[in-house]
């Protein structure tokens, strides 16, 4: 089992503003005491019963810290400090102030391809070192991709909430129902084998957004979403695509399909030419 410090934070850490919330807990402004640096703190309470529904196990928890502990890359949210109480656990993690891609995106409507590669670049070398350890992400959407500095010219891109990542081990199977509905692939609506290809139909619905705003699956219920994923129910409409490469577009589609194992990898995309243009004369398109 691992150990967590069992100190009190606040011997540590100045307890600051709540940051945000949500099923992985409250996000707080931690203010390290020595250095008067800023940190982030995440608050996840502890079940305190088998019976209870109210908090995380601290098996789950465990799981977190150790896929984060080995996550270290620019483009992932680094952890680095873990304490505990009789009821709760706290994840003392960089602090991120750039706020989320998704509200990023939603002032600017939609990006210039260039912006969109710049920012795809980067997810997709976090997510490929991620996938290099066996480790998919199983939650990726524009809410769990943050900027350090929206306002710098190229803004770096952290990839947060780890709650739901699992590593994966050859030969065992892992089947999940747990996701975001207009960001999940067929195979977790139909309960199969997940693999690191899942974050890879994230990754295509992700830059759908990304270059039109629009989400390619929504409906007007989670219902009606889930059966335009399985039944592959989307386009590419004029008015929201009418500017967009031909490029743009097979880079979504070779992660849009519904056999997760056709699908690009992380690497594959990082080699696509509207991502690593093969000639200058693409480059300049
Ligand atoms: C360690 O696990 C997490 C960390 C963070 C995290 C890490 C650093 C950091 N710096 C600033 C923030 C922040 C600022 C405003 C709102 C939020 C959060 O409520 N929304 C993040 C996305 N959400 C959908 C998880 C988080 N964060 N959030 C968020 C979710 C986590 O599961």
């Amino acid at each position: 089992m691992a150990q967590f410090k069992l100190q009190n934070v606040e011997d540590f850490y100045e307890i600051g503003e709540i940051l945000g919330s949500g099923h992985f807990g409250q996000v707080r402004e931690l203010r390290e005491r020595v250095s008067g640096v800023s940190w982030a703190g995440k608050f996840v309470k502890l079940r305190r019963s088998v019976s209870s529904r109210l908090g995380l196990e601290r098996k789950t928890v465990e799981r977190e810290v150790e896929i984060l502990q080995a996550l270290q890359h620019n483009n992932i949210m680094a952890l680095k400090d873990v304490f505990e109480s009789r009821a709760e656990v706290v994840l003392v993690v960089e602090l991120i102030c750039g706020g989320e891609l998704f509200d990023f995106i939603a002032e600017k409507e939609n990006l210039m391809e260039n912006d969109a590669i710049e920012f795809l670049k980067q997810i997709l070398k976090g997510v490929a070192f991620m996938h290099n350890k066996h480790i998919a992400h199983f939650d990726l959407k524009p809410e769990n991709i943050m900027l350090s500095d929206k306002k710098a010219e190229h803004p770096e891109i952290k990839i947060i909430d780890f709650g739901l990542a699992q590593r994966l081990t050859t030969g065992e199977e892992y089947r999940s129902l747990c996701g975001t509905p207009q960001y999940i692939g067929p195979e977790v609506i139909n309960y199969e084998p997940l693999s690191t290809a899942s974050d890879m139909w994230s990754i295509g619905v992700i830059t759908y957004i990304l270059l039109s705003g629009m989400s390619p699956f929504q409906g007007d219920s989670d219902e009606e979403t889930l059966r335009n994923i399985v039944d592959m129910k989307y386009e590419f409409e004029d008015q929201y695509f009418s500017q967009t490469s031909d490029m743009a577009k097979d880079f979504i589609e070779k992660l849009l399909i519904k056999d997760p194992s056709e699908r690009m990898t992380a690497e594959e995309c990082l080699l696509h030419p509207w991502i690593k243009p093969l000639t200058r004369k693409q480059a300049a398109n």
